[in-house]
Parts: structure tokens; C-alpha cells; sequence
């Protein structure tokens, strides 16, 4: 059975389909039947090297972000129309059952290619406010969920957000994670990234604030595991040693499980998928929302995790000179209290646990008409 899974632009929106197929495939399997899913996405290095390293069938839509000036509105609707017709020559050849989209710019060209050949669609708003292209989505589809509750999708169903299992620290020993990256199995250890793409003012902004505090016995024993999302790898890297931190600096963690797993702490962005991990991993956070989106909705993705204790989100200053200012009154008493960590951690474990994968999965196996398990069960 083909599904189709639009989404794309950033890892963020590619991961959570790959999170559903996981579901779908043992569901289907149970029936006699085989999954295959195909990913449209964007036609960026990022989506290409996402689905490379996942082993995804993709397919790349030449589809660009909606335009806010008039004078790329044409440009858009042309690249949209283009995104579309490939959409549809392939939808045409595979004729998929159902497609699911998790937003992102090459969302709108995939569900209206389905929808045209009468293939049912859900989408699902990953943050926790729906944008104008989330709404606008949201009217085209058949379905309509929420990860977050209140995103401003009224007649939308919340599920949470769906998690892969590779992004999962469960089942994985912390030791084991750290001496994996090279790190001290028994030292404590901030984890460091920026979403999928990572973020220059963080890569700049950690080992800043490690350096000036070179000396400072509130940091001793500490160590990082930084991603940086493959932007300014070496000077990362030449800082923390400048710094004198023992730190393990990678470019990009596929598995993000094992990351999770190394960490007492992270240092992070609140996109959607961030947040929703570091709440089933129970790590406390420190967010520095993305500082130029309009919308403020990073933080807003980050409010539950906040307000029930499991994470503090702090503004990015983008200068590292500030951003290593203010983490001195954010970061600085989370590294010395243990037992405040501790108390976080319990919050986050205390907040309650969502399915969502399971659930699109199922919305998915009933439009498809997937029909009863082959053993009878229902
Ligand atoms: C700058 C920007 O506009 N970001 C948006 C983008 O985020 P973006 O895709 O960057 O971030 P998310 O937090 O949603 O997801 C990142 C995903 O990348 C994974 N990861 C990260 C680093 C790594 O080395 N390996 C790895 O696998 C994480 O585990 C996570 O699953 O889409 C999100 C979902 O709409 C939004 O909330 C964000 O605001």
C-alpha cells in the first residue's frame, strides 16, 4: 500500500512522517499488506541528506516558501505550480491511498496534487500556533490535528506531536552514550544543538559562555556535547578546547536517542520537535527561542515544558558576548544545582504522555481502507 508524507524544508518537518511510518508499517503488516511510504519534500540539501541517512524514498518537489513581498508573490506562485505539476505526474504513477502533511512549504503543492486525484489527506500542525499556511492548509485537507492544543485550528483534534524511535533516549545507558561520543561516562553533560539546521549565535554563544567562566569552580566536571548542525565545526570545536571544556562536537547526530541519552541538560532551540523530545526524554532545557520569527511561535511551543518546571527559555541575544552574559543567569544555576535538575526532570516525567504517531497512523489505515488484522483481531 502506498501512503504518500508531504513535509519538508527542515528536519523538523520530515521526521515526524518518518515517526508515523514507523507506526503504520507493523499496523499494515498485521493485515497481509506492505507499506510503502513515499516523502515529498523539498528539493534542499537538508531534506536530501535527511532522507539519505533515513533510507526514505523521496521524491523533491521544487516548491520555495510562501513570499511576504509583493514582488516575490510571482515567483512563488510560479515555484508552487511547478511543485505541483511533479506532485502530480508522481501521485499520478503511484496512486497512494492517503498522504499525511506536517506543514512546511512543500506541504501545500503535495496535498493540492492528492487532492485533485482524490486522495484523502490529514495534516497535522506541529507548533503550537498554526500560521497562515497552516491554516490555509488546514482547509484543503480532510483531517486536521494539532501536536499542541489552543494552535488557533479550531475544529482541529490534539494528539501530541509524533516521536520516532531513534529520537528516543529509552532504553540506552547514559554512560554508554557519553563514552560513545568520546565523553567521561560519569561526568554531567550539556547537550548543545539548534534544531535540525543548527544556529551560528549558539555555536558562538556556548563556548563563550564556557570561556568566560574558564576558572569557575561551578563548572568543574562539566563537559558538552555540541551538534552543530554542520556550521562552524572547527571553530566549535577550537573554542571549547581554547575554553579548556572537554567537549565532543559533531556536525549532525542521526540518532538523536543517544544524544538525549548523554545529557543531564540542554542548551536548545524550541522548535517543535526539540521540545517535544526533550519532554519524553525528561531533559531540562534552557530554550532560546529562534529570534526572528514573527509569529513567537518557538516559545509558545516551549510553554508547557515551562510552565510545569521542566525548562527555562531565555532570549537569544545573538551577539556570543551577550548570549554568554545571559546564560550566566539562566545555564550558570542549572549546572550547580543538581537537585533543581532533578526536581525538572520529575516535572517533565509527571507531564502526560501522548501517542500521536499511533493516532495518525490509525487515521491513516482507516482512510486507506486497511481493513480488520489478518488474524481477526479488531
Ligand atoms: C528555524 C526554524 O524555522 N525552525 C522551525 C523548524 O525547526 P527544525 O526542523 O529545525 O526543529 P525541530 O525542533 O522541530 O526538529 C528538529 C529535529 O531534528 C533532529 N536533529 C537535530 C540535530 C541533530 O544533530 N540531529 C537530529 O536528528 C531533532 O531530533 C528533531 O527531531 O520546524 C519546526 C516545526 O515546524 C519549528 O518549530 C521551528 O521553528
Amino acid at each position: 500500500m502506498v501512503i504518500y508524507f508531504a513535509g519538508g524544508g527542515t528536519g523538523g518537518h520530515v521526521y515526524p512522517n518518518v515517526a508515523v511510518a514507523e507506526r503504520l508499517g507493523p499496523m499494515l503488516a498485521e493485515r497481509g499488506k506492505a507499506l510503502r511510504a513515499v516523502y515529498a519534500v523539498s528539493d534542499r540539501a537538508v531534506d536530501a541528506r535527511v532522507c539519505e541517512a533515513e533510507g526514505l524514498e523521496a521524491v523533491a518537489l521544487p516548491a520555495r516558501p510562501a513570499a511576504t513581498r509583493p514582488d516575490r508573490a510571482l515567483r512563488f506562485a510560479a515555484a508552487f505550480r511547478r511543485a505541483r505539476a511533479v506532485a502530480a505526474r508522481r501521485v499520478a504513477a503511484d496512486r497512494p491511498a492517503a498522504l499525511l502533511a506536517t506543514g512546511g512549504f512543500v506541504s501545500g503543492p503535495a496535498v493540492a496534487a492528492a487532492r485533485r486525484a482524490g486522495v484523502p489527506t490529514a495534516l497535522i500542525t506541529l507548533d503550537a500556533v498554526a500560521g497562515r499556511a497552516a491554516r490555509w492548509l488546514a482547509r484543503g485537507c480532510d483531517a486536521r490535528f494539532l501536536a499542541v492544543a489552543g494552535a488557533g485550528l479550531p475544529e482541529a483534534k490534539t494528539v501530541g506531536y509524533p516521536l520516532r524511535s531513534a529520537s528516543l533516549a529509552a532504553g540506552r545507558d547514559p554512560g554508554e552514550a557519553r563514552a560513545g561520543y568520546g565523553l567521561n561516562p560519569r561526568h554531567p553533560t550539556l547537550l548543545v544543538f539548534a534544531g535540525s539546521s543548527g544556529a551560528e549565535t549558539i555555536n558562538r554563544g556556548s563556548p563563550a559562555f564556557f570561556a568566560d567562566r574558564a576558572r569557575d569552580p561551578r563548572l568543574r566536571g562539566w563537559q558538552v556535547l555540541h551538534l552543530t548542525g554542520g556550521k562552524l565545526l572547527a571553530e566549535t570545536r577550537a573554542a571549547y578546547a581554547a575554553a579548556g571544556v572537554a567537549a565532543a562536537v559533531r556536525g549532525y547526530e542521526p540518532a538523536m536517542g543517544r544524544a538525549w541519552a548523554a545529557a543531564d541538560l540542554a542548551l536548545t532551540r524550541c522548535g517543535a520537535g526539540g521540545v517535544a523530545e526533550a519532554r519524553a526524554n525528561a531533559v531540562p532545557c534552557v530554550f532560546l527561542p529562534y529570534p526572528w520569527h514573527r509569529d513567537g511561535h518557538q516559545e509558545r511551543n516551549a510553554g508547557p515544558l515551562v510552565a510545569a518546571g521542566g525548562a527555562v527559555v531565555t532570549p537569544d541575544r545573538v551577539a556570543p558576548a551577550a548570549n554568554a552574559a545571559s546564560l550566566g543567569d539562566t545555564l550558570l544555576p542549572l549546572l550547580e544545582n543538581p537537585a533543581r535538575r532533578a526536581a525538572m526532570r520529575a516535572a517533565l516525567r509527571a507531564m502526560p504522555a501522548t501517542d500521536a504517531a499511533t493516532a495518525l497512523a490509525a487515521w491513516l489505515l482507516g482512510r486507506a481502507g486497511g481493513g480488520p488484522p489478518a488474524d481477526g483481531r479488531g
